[in-house]
């Protein structure tokens, strides 16, 4: 009597037979407004919208499909020097598998004026421009793997991290003179990491919540907090307090949190172990190992359908004043780590807000920092 396969096997058998379709995704768009296309009935994901994209065929590189797909659907001429990296992402539909490498176009205003009253593509595909707070509003219907490509759009070009508590040392309140500073300072509607690095965590959270009441137009990413599923702690904790928990963006996880949550899992247990689901996660990495981990938390959390990791720092990309020991990477190398990620990269580290170029231009998205982000230098 032939021995029956057990479930297992029987999943590594099927496993074996499921095709994964690798597509170019394109998220093309003029400032704040995004191309969609729109999905016919008979497609897989019909009768959705969509990013312009298509099939990697097998002698071409993401990059190349893109640029033949974005030509073949729509016209649209892309010069390979503004194509930005998003990320990539594993979803399975059930009925079938896709692996989606995403890429952020911009398009110059002349190419825009040329394509925006288009309403149909070259295959017939319905083609509408959109705003952006709309599309990330969920106002159109996107096929579910496209969740975390909105979140990803959420990141700005900028990011400005707060100064240290301990940076007002001097002042006789040093609590006080922090929370001054950053009220007046913080560019308007710009988003912030709240990193107080004061080791009491309660009376960071309260300079936090006090800093988000005081300026309800930032959006802020605020420190992950292991125990804060567990303590029972007041409205002194931004995540607590209904008020002023809207204008957090992620949580932010350190290098070190994050290599502790790689050794904690086994490769069996990661996809149950993916850490809490109050809001995305932002990471910080400074190597291999460490965007090699944050991939893996970020697949098992697509996988666990919990809110994604929607940004990595990789940094020092220059030498900084903070941390004048440590060499840093320079761009070339951070280019390189910045290619390994799968999702988009923030660069860190000796940078100021004029540097956006150089960090399209290497792979990232966004620069983040302290000083040179104020409205004025502390
Ligand atoms: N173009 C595009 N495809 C997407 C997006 N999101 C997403 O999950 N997909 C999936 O990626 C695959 C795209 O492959 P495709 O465009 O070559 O395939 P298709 O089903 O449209 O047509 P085909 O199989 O007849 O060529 C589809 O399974 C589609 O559901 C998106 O934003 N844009």
């Amino acid at each position: 009597m032939p021995i029956e396969p057990n479930n297992q096997e029987i999943n590594q058998i099927i496993d074996k037979k499921v095709v994964i379709v690798n597509v170019a995704v394109a998220v093309i768009h003029h400032k704040e407004q995004y191309l969609l296309g729109f999905r016919n009935a008979t497609q897989h994901q019909g009768n959705r919208y969509e990013f312009v994209g298509g099939k990697i065929d097998a002698n071409e590189s993401a990059e190349q499909a893109l640029v033949r797909e974005v030509a073949e659907e729509t016209g649209i001429a892309i010069d390979n020097d503004i194509i930005v990296k998003l990320g990539r992402l594993h979803h399975d539909y059930g009925d079938k598998q896709v692996v989606l490498q995403v890429y952020k176009i911009e398009l110059a205003a002349q190419q825009y004026e040329q394509h925006k009253h288009c309403e149909y593509g070259l295959e017939g595909q319905a083609l509408t421009w959109v705003d952006k707070s709309k599309l990330l509003a969920g106002e159109y219907p996107l096929p579910a793997a496209n969740k975390t490509i909105l979140e990803w759009l959420r990141l700005p070009m900028q990011i400005t991290i707060t100064y240290p508590l301990a940076h007002f040392s001097e002042c006789a309140d040093s609590a006080a003179a922090w929370l001054q500073y950053h009220q007046d300072n913080l560019a308007i509607e710009s988003l912030v990491y709240i990193r107080t690095k004061e080791a009491d965590a309660e009376r960071s959270g309260s300079l936090a919540a006090q800093l988000m009441h005081g300026r309800p137009d930032v959006q802020v990413i605020v420190p992950y907090d292991a125990d804060s599923q567990v303590v029972d702690v007041d409205k002194s904790t931004p995540i607590k307090d209904e008020n002023i928990s809207h204008q957090i963006v992620a949580n932010h996880l350190t290098h070190t949190a994050l290599m502790q949550w790689l050794e904690s899992v086994s490769d069996t247990s990661v996809s149950e172990h993916c850490l809490s689901d109050d809001f995305p996660l932002i990471i910080s990495c400074h190597d291999i190992a460490s965007i090699e981990a944050a991939n893996k938390l970020a697949s098992a959390r697509i996988q666990q359908q919990l809110l994604p990791v929607i940004g990595i720092f990789i940094s020092p990309v220059l030498a900084t004043h903070t941390h004048p020991d440590t060499v840093p990477l320079g761009w070339e190398a951070w280019s390189a780590l910045a290619q390994l990620a799968d999702m988009p990269v923030i660069g860190l580290g000796g940078l100021s807000p004029t540097m956006i170029d150089q960090a399209l231009a290497h792979g990232g998205i966004s620069v983040a920092g302290i000083r040179q982000f104020f409205n004025s230098e502390k």
